[in-house]
């Protein structure tokens, strides 16, 4: 391994080719799919929850890859690519809305979070917003209209636990804490749009650093009518969103800020 490698995710400033903008999904086996939409895609490493390859949009390097679920991985996937010169990070991913009018299929771009998450803490105090950048939302916002894709564009909630953190009672203790029951009615109320698990870390990480991030999101279940996802929407819902996120990313670098 050279000995510029960074610490978890087995590649060096060279393999990006100067990239300044990746797109980040939490699972693994999403990267491959999203680099196959852009030009010349090159696998670089896989390790662990992170694997990443690199891909070509517009004539410029874009490296994509996952950050595995949750804040703490998500922390260092970005530590580490922001290492290696990532200026502008886009999460695409998989979510569970909680208002009644949201469609299975539909998109959620996140322009701010809920910070139910820990990792968040340890880049700013829970007073600083989980915000995200206000160019990337534009460019995700456009890259949805322009792929007629049915889209909102709102608060989310970004919780370390799948189940307890989300309110779902069928937990491993049988139990969800005295802190998150009601707290589904609390958000919905308060208009939040779902829940996903890595948002709360990426943008409070990148607006406490002067990073640009972004985040979209295919809705898989809406929790207001069931709790599974239809298995049959997953795949249409997730190559939506892939498509926007890719859009997004060739509108960023056509800024020529890239
Ligand atoms: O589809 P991804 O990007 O993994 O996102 C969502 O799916 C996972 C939970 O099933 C969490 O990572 C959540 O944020
Ligand atoms: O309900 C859901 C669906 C996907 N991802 C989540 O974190 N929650």
């Amino acid at each position: 391994m050279p000995a510029n490698t960074v610490f978890h995710l087995g590649i060096t400033r060279d393999q990006l080719q100067g990239a300044e903008l990746a797109i980040v999904p939490g699972d693994p086996a999403r990267v491959e799919r999203i680099a196959s939409q852009m030009d010349n895609p090159t696998f670089l490493h896989s390790v662990r929850e992170y694997t990443s390859w690199l891909a070509w949009l517009n004539g410029k390097p874009v490296v994509v890859c996952s950050t595995g679920i949750g804040g703490p991985s998500t922390s260092i996937a970005v530590e580490e690519l922001a290492q290696l010169g990532i200026t502008t990070f886009l999460r695409v991913g998989t979510t569970g809305a909680i208002q009644a009018h949201i469609d299975p299929g539909s998109l959620i771009i996140t322009n701010a979070s809920v910070r139910l998450d820990g990792a968040s803490t340890h880049f700013a105090p829970m007073e600083f917003p989980a915000v995200s950048s206000f160019e990337c939302t534009e460019a995700l916002v456009s890259a949805a209209r322009s792929e007629s894709a049915d889209y909102q564009v709102g608060i989310t909630a970004s919780s370390d636990t799948f189940y307890p953190g989300q309110e779902r009672y069928d937990t491993v203790t049988g139990h969800v804490i005295r802190r998150f029951r009601g707290s589904m009615e609390e958000w919905q109320a308060l208009g939040v749009l779902n829940y996903e698990m890595e948002s709360a870390t990426l943008l409070t990480m990148c607006a406490a650093s002067g990073l640009k991030a972004g985040c979209v999101a295919a809705v898989i279940v809406n929790r207001t009518r069931q709790e599974i996802p239809d298995e049959s929407k997953i795949a249409e819902a997730e190559a939506r969103a892939v498509k926007v996120v890719v859009n997004a990313a060739g509108l960023l670098l056509n800024q020529d800020k890239h």
